[in-house]
């Protein structure tokens, strides 16, 4: 940015003039001021200095590049042409420059390696028209020279001379024909007035190599002399005059209201919305067109006010000042005018350094890159060779090893744990920040106690109470023992214990707690599976055996450390895996986790944290539960083998969400006799809402409906209706039948007075979820296998196992397949020989989880 600079200059009395100071006088500053009445006096300037001071800045910035304008603005007869142009012995501002100009190429062309091109351009404004003044002068009718605008270099004359000048003697020679070709005419106020505003231009290129670059600048010296501001009666014009006056005046308002406009832009700070919207009338006059880039553009511009020391033209100097005063606001934006050509090169020069300096960091990041692969080299082999090494060491030592080994997978998010002996999961608090400490217990005796103990303990524990040699736990061919050590506190799923003490069932607690301090105490399941084919409870199934006890971590996101508030044996069904299957279900206090066996290993089967918990919906006879979260993943379907375990896991999960709700302990679905409530047609059972958003309801009389509706169609006698079927018994069983009709190893058993069925019971998916929407893939009870009571012939029971399992065979004769074909599914569809109404007898070896369900269903067929 560069503000336009102004100097005033005040020429000597002529023979017309006199002095007389009007008033006190004005004060106006400016960048100079010259005063050049009197050759005289100290403070007299002259055209050298004026020169010196004025045009040796634009030589200066020519050669730098930027563009430059020197204007002469003033009256009629103040000085304008003698200050630019002057006479032969006293050169004014426009032949110095040229002669400056010439003078430092030639002093720059002997040092530098810089070649420049002038050329020259020298025209008139005259009544509005562009006059070229280097060609031969033409009629003043002619309509002069056409003004156009380019859109990058902006306005300029078509067809104006531009005169390559090779020297200043050529400059000259052009510079006299240019004025003599100038309208010029006698005044009352000047004997040889400029009637015209004259434009001498000068382009200059200047170009060189930098660097091996090609640079080119271009600039362009607009030396102006305006016609002068007049007034008609001190003119004294009339005629032709008068009409130049006019034209002239026309133009000169022109350059006052942009003048005036571009110097509203600069001052008082507006806003820049302000500035977008202000309009400069460059287009009013030639001249200010002409002009344009010279005010408020690409240019370092210098205005040159000229003034009369006579009283007579006091108001017009006044004028002259103020219009100057003005003028000083003005701020141009200057710019270094570099050829479009030679500035790509550049800037692709550049863009080449840069690539060859990439291209050489890329080299040397390839030999860094050789190097580390060399080392790669060598490091592989010497792994290669210690690997061998290593390998031969650990085959020495495998064998022994091998019966130590806990093997652990991940798999989906769960963690599975691959191994077929007994095993401790320890939850201890100290383990927080490592996670679950699991133990696997081998043949023989495992001591239990801590670090102070005589012999060296095998799981060395902390903790208040613990005695140094606390218990021992013996595994003897895959059954294990704990036997307590004389004082010892020890507890067994809550019981204490003191004596030796089987633990038959496949998740025992063993604390040195009693059950009220058991979260805060070191507790253990000791988790033993028995085959797939198991319902519930899972026999102890020891296939190897060992001396030593191994531990191994385990840190996983699914098993963080929380606190198991109780565990149960169910059987678990979920939408990705409909079928039930024997699960263990662990309440941790923040969720809910249940584990199954796949294919000999141990996986988690479904999680759903208690946070997420909507709804606990109790399935018919109270013998399933469907919990479920907000999504259909989040769905989980439990059958239990009794009520009574259904209403213990539901208030275990309430405690949890929501200790100390009374309304919990009054419940109905959580203290109420849940098969009366289920087969009462007039039963009505209120959902239970509890604060925490979580819901536990039933929907008895809609299962019940349709579990009679399909008996009913399935039985043989029709006389029989809807509301003679009364179911006496359902509950889940273990289910193998042979010949083999039933495909499903675990089903639910019913039994009405007249008939023994098994069928499936969808806990997952029926009935329509409140806030998870899934389409039913059957209906609620289908795989329905219906006999008739009077067909059985015989009832086994076996001896209940260690597990307290109870198993019943129940030998059915003469039996028929029956089944209405909409509403029975395969498993009831009879064996082919049924269909051809051959009789055969069937067995149904059904395993119970609790010997009440199997005692009822006993009694009732051994009445029959
Ligand atoms: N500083 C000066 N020293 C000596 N003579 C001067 C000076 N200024 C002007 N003159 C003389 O005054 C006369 C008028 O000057 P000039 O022609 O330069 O005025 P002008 O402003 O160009 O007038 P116009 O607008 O009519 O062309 C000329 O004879 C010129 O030589």
């Amino acid at each position: 940015m560069a503000t336009l600079r102004v100097a005033v200059r005040v020429r000597p009395f002529n023979k017309r003039n006199s002095s007389n100071l009007k008033d006190g006088g004005k004060t106006f500053s400016y960048d100079f001021s010259y005063d050049s009445t009197d050759e005289g006096r100290p403070t007299f300037i002259s055209q050298e200095r004026i020169f010196h001071d004025l045009g040796s800045d634009v030589l200066k910035a020519a050669f730098e590049g930027f563009n430059t304008c020197l204007f002469a603005y003033g009256q009629t007869g103040s000085g304008k042409s003698y200050t630019m142009m002057g006479h032969t012995d006293d050169k004014g501002l426009i032949p110095r420059i040229c002669e400056g100009l010439f003078c430092e190429i030639s002093r720059r062309g002997k040092s530098e390696a810089v070649s420049f091109r002038t050329e020259v351009s020298y025209l008139e404004i005259y009544n509005e028209r562009v006059q070229d003044l280097l060609k031969k002068k033409t009629t003043p009718t002619d309509g002069g020279l056409r003004v156009r605008e380019h859109p990058r270099d902006g306005p300029y004359v078509e067809d104006l001379s531009k005169l390559l000048v090779h020297n200043h003697s050529d400059m000259e020679d052009l510079i006299i024909l240019g004025n003599a070709n100038r309208t010029t005419a006698s005044t009352a106020m000047n004997d040889i007035s400029s009637r015209s505003h004259a434009i001498f231009t000068i382009s200059f290129t200047r170009a060189w190599f930098d660097a091996e670059l090609p640079r080119e600048t271009l600039s362009k010296i607009h030396l102006v002399d305006l016609a002068g501001s007049e007034r008609a009666d001190a003119t004294l014009s009339t005629g032709t005059r008068l009409k130049e006056g006019a034209n002239i005046n026309k133009s000169l308002v022109s350059l006052g209201t942009v003048i005036s406009a571009l110097a509203d832009l600069s001052v008082g700070g507006q806003s820049t919305k302000k500035k977008k919207q202000t309009f400069i009338p460059y287009r009013d006059s030639v001249l200010t067109w002409l002009l344009k880039d010279s005010l408020g553009g690409n240019s370092l511009t210098t205005m040159i006010a000229t003034i009369s020391p006579a009283d007579v033209n006091y108001g017009e100097t006044l004028s002259t000042l103020r219009y100057a005063s003005r003028a000083k606001n003005i701020v141009n934006s200057p710019t270094v005018n570099e050829d479009s050509s030679v500035k790509v090169i550049r800037e692709l020069q550049a863009e080449v350094t840069r690539l060859r300096q990439l291209l050489e960091e890329a080299n040397q990041v390839l030999y860094m890159f050789k190097l580390v692969e060399e080392e790669l080299h060598q490091n592989q082999t010497r792994v290669l060779a210690l690997t061998k090494e290593w390998t031969s060491k650990w085959g020495e030592t495998q064998s022994i090893l091998q019966e130590e080994t806990v093997a652990l997978r991940k798999e989906g998010s769960g963690v599975v744990l691959g191994c077929q002996l007994p095993h401790l999961i320890g939850i201890d608090e100290d383990l927080l920040s490592t996670g679950i400490v699991l133990y696997y217990l081998k043949e023989g005796r495992t001591l239990i106690g801590s670090d102070e103990a005589s012999c060296s303990q095998d799981i060395v524990l902390h903790g208040p109470g613990l005695l140094s040699e606390h218990c021992v736990l013996e595994n003897r061919a895959g059954t294990v023992t704990l036997i307590p050590q004389d004082g010892a506190l020890c507890s067994v799923n809550g019981s204490l214990v003191t004596d030796p003490c089987q633990l038959t069932q496949a998740v025992t607690h063993i604390s040195h707690f009693d059950r009220f301090t058991f979260h805060s105490a070191v507790s253990f399941c000791c988790l033993q599976r028995g085959p797939q084919s198991d319902f519930s409870l899972p026999l102890t199934d020891m296939s190897r055996s060992t001396e030593n006890l191994s531990k191994s971590i385990i840190s996983t996101s699914v098993f963080t450390y929380q606190k198991i508030v109780a565990l149960f044996w169910v059987n678990v069904a979920k939408c990705s895996h409909p079928e039930p299957c024997p699960g263990l279900l662990i309440l941790a206090e923040a969720g809910l986790y249940t584990l199954t066996a796949d294919f000999g290993l141990l996986v988690l089967f479904h999680h759903l944290p208690l946070l997420q918990l909507k709804e606990v919906h109790i399935g018919l006879a109270g013998h399933s539960l469907r919990m479920m979260g907000a999504t259909e993943e989040s769905i989980l379907g439990v059958y239990t083998h009794s009520q009574q375990l259904t209403k213990e896991l539901c208030s275990a999960i309430l405690a949890v969400i929501c200790p100390g709700d009374k309304r919990v302990s009054q419940h109905p679905l959580l203290h109420g006799d849940l098969k009366k409530l289920s087969f009462d047609w007039q039963a009505c059972v209120p959902d239970l809402l509890l604060d925490a958003g979580l819901r536990i309801c039933c929907q008895f009389q809609k299962s019940l409906a349709g579990l009679v509706y399909l008996l009913q169609s399935n039985m043989d006698q029709e006389t029989v209706t809807l509301g003679e079927v009364q179911i006496l018994l359902y509950t889940g069983v273990g289910v193998c039948i042979s010949p083999s009709t039933h495909s499903e190893p675990l089903a639910q058993l019913l039994l009405t007075d007249t008939h023994l069925g098994l069928v499936q019971d969808e806990a997952v998916f029926h009935p329509t979820p409140r806030s998870v929407t899934i389409v039913p893939r059957c209906p609620q009870f289908h795989d329905l296998t219906l006999r008739q009571r009077s067909d059985v012939r015989c009832v086994l029971v076996h001896d209940e196992d260690e597990r307290g399992a109870v198993s019943v065979d129940v030998i059915l004769a003469n039996v028929r397949g029956r089944g209405h074909p909409e509403s029975v599914t395969k498993a009831a569809t009879p064996p082919t020989q049924a269909s051809n109404s051959s009789r055969h007898a069937e067995v149904w070896k059904l395993t119970f989880s609790c010997s009440s369900e199997a005692a009822f269903l006993i009694n009732h067929l051994s009445n029959v």
